[in-house]
């Protein structure tokens, strides 16, 4: 079945929301707290290990009702039903949208299978030192040669996952620009370095330059036949890969039912899978593959994605706001804004509906960020006195992985502080000095979550991923096409010629 294609600004739902709007633009959250005692226990969603404050936005249960209702109108649970059964969601480009039967171990597609064994067998051959060089020494070093989807996801999931990490010190290169390629070069040992080429469709500019240049330069010192110890690639263009000249037996696959920006969970996995080992990279795939099931079974009251995806909706689309800020109180979360950057704002920078019509109102939002507490000597000033009303997502891990409880008290209390100066500011305070008043009333989720493991990234990850695609529905635009990177892209060929 298609999907629904409901202009949400015709709906019931959103003439109310608009007169719902109206009365409650100039309520201020500091008198909801005040009147609402359980409004901390009423905003709030616990599920697994994972508790999600909502309370410190602006709504109330009115709020979340007209939006449950919007999302009901605008069929959200068909259009969710459709993408877990695979159906060709991606109109534009006649494809399914199905990268969860990644991670849905119990209903393995046979194809996923294959490649997670081969996935299996390789990461634990180069990390124990069974996959030799072309001059008989174990590999050291992992180079991802990738760009988009097949740099971002790995790269972030890489970072994340540190603490787990093995002896492999595993590297990213995706700029087409030289300069990076051979200071990335620079302090390697070619003989114990091996280079994984990820491109889905193994036609992308930068990602062949890079590898071509990086061939060539391994070339130098070693033979064609060496080539086979030394690089594999990633994709879904066999041939291409095979014309690159590598073989089959490197070469892991991918399906044009997954998208780029979702592909970490596929062999564009690889490099974080040799990173982690295959038991964690299992694990990152089981915890997203439980988000799923709490997305797909959860009624939308009790949904995390599908309430936080409202609550953006409802910022995005009635007090015009045009940025969201993700900030991770985790520096191992270093990369995952421009994970997020690429699977939200390709996805959702649209302006054309599902029916082929342009648009009228906002669609995607704008989102940045970063790791707190950085962020406070940053640019947290512009959202607590700024002029902008910038809806924020605290993350945070209630316990630490190297255990250093002082640290851990001053980032957790730090991330809560920021929370309630948000929200609070000097409101009922006398102050004198202009300059010093803050006026609060800035709302923020704020995400704890018990500990960063393999499974509860997989969680977090999947989460962003449903929400985006819940907003996209309702939005009535296709998320997974990205067309607008295509003239860019000819134009710059063309400058070529
Ligand atoms: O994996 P590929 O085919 O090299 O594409 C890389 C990236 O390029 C894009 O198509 C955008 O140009 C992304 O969607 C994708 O993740």
């Amino acid at each position: 079945m298609p999907l629904p294609k409901i202009n949400p600004t015709k709906t019931d739902s959103w003439e109310k929301l608009k007169l719902h709007f109206e009365q409650l633009k100039d309520v201020k959250m500091q008198d909801l707290f005040s009147s609402e005692t359980l409004r901390n226990e009423n905003f709030r969603i616990n599920w697994e290990d994972f508790d999600v404050d909502f309370s410190k936005n602006r709504i109330t249960s009115e709020t979340l009702n007209l939006l449950y209702n919007l999302a009901k109108e605008c069929e959200l649970t068909s259009a969710i039903n459709a993408q877990f059964a695979g159906e060709h969601i991606n109109e534009t480009e006649d494809r399914a949208v199905h990268h969860t039967a990644l991670r849905d171990f119990e209903n393995l597609k046979p194809e996923v299978a294959t490649t997670l064994k081969q996935m299996k067998r390789f990461s634990s051959e180069v990390i124990s030192g069974e996959w030799k060089g072309y001059t008989g020494k174990a590999i050291s070093t992992i180079v991802n040669i990738g760009i988009g989807g097949s740099d971002l996801g790995p790269a972030m999931a890489t970072e994340a996952l540190k603490f787990y990490q093995n002896h492999l010190e595993v590297i990213y290169i995706s700029n087409v620009d030289g300069d990076h390629v051979m200071e990335t070069l620079k302090p390697l040992d070619i003989e114990t370095t091996l280079f994984i080429i990820v491109s889905k469709t193994f036609t992308t500019q930068e990602t062949l330059s890079n590898a071509t240049t990086i061939r060539k330069i391994f070339l130098k010192d070693a033979s064609e036949t060496d080539i086979a110890q030394h690089f594999v690639a990633v994709s879904t263009n066999l041939d291409a890969v095979k014309a690159f000249g590598i073989s089959a037996e490197n070469t892991f696959t991918l399906w044009d039912w997954v998208g780029g920006r979702f592909s970490l969970w596929s062999a564009v996995g690889l490099s974080t899978c040799c990173a982690v080992g295959y038991d964690n990279f299992k694990e990152l795939l089981e915890g997203a593959n439980e988000m799923d099931v709490h997305f797909k079974e959860t009624p939308f009251t009790k949904n995390i994605p599908v309430t936080l995806a409202l609550i953006s909706i409802w910022y995005n689309n009635f007090f015009n706001s045009e940025t969201e800020a993700v900030l991770p109180y985790s520096q191992y979360l270093s990369k995952y804004i421009d994970y997020l950057q690429q699977a939200v704002m390709e996805s959702n920078g649209k302006s054309v509906d599902r029916n082929g019509d342009f648009i009228e109102y906002q669609t995607g939002t704008i989102v940045w960020g970063s790791t707190g507490t950085n962020v406070q000597h940053a640019f947290m000033q512009l959202i607590h006195q700024g002029t902008k009303l910038i809806p924020c997502d605290f993350i945070c891990y209630t316990e630490s992985l190297h255990k250093l409880k002082d640290h851990q008290q001053k980032l957790l209390a730090n991330c809560y502080a920021q929370t309630e100066a948000l929200m609070q500011g000097t409101y009922g305070e006398i102050v004198k000095n202009n300059f010093k008043n803050f006026d609060g009333n800035k709302p923020s989720n704020l995400m704890e979550i018990k500990k960063l493991t393999p499974k509860s990234l997989g969680k977090l990850i999947a989460l962003y991923e449903h929400k985006l695609f819940v907003q996209g529905i309702i939005w009535n635009i296709f998320s997974y096409d990205q067309w607008g990177v295509e003239l860019g892209k000819k134009l710059a060929v063309k400058r070529l010629q």
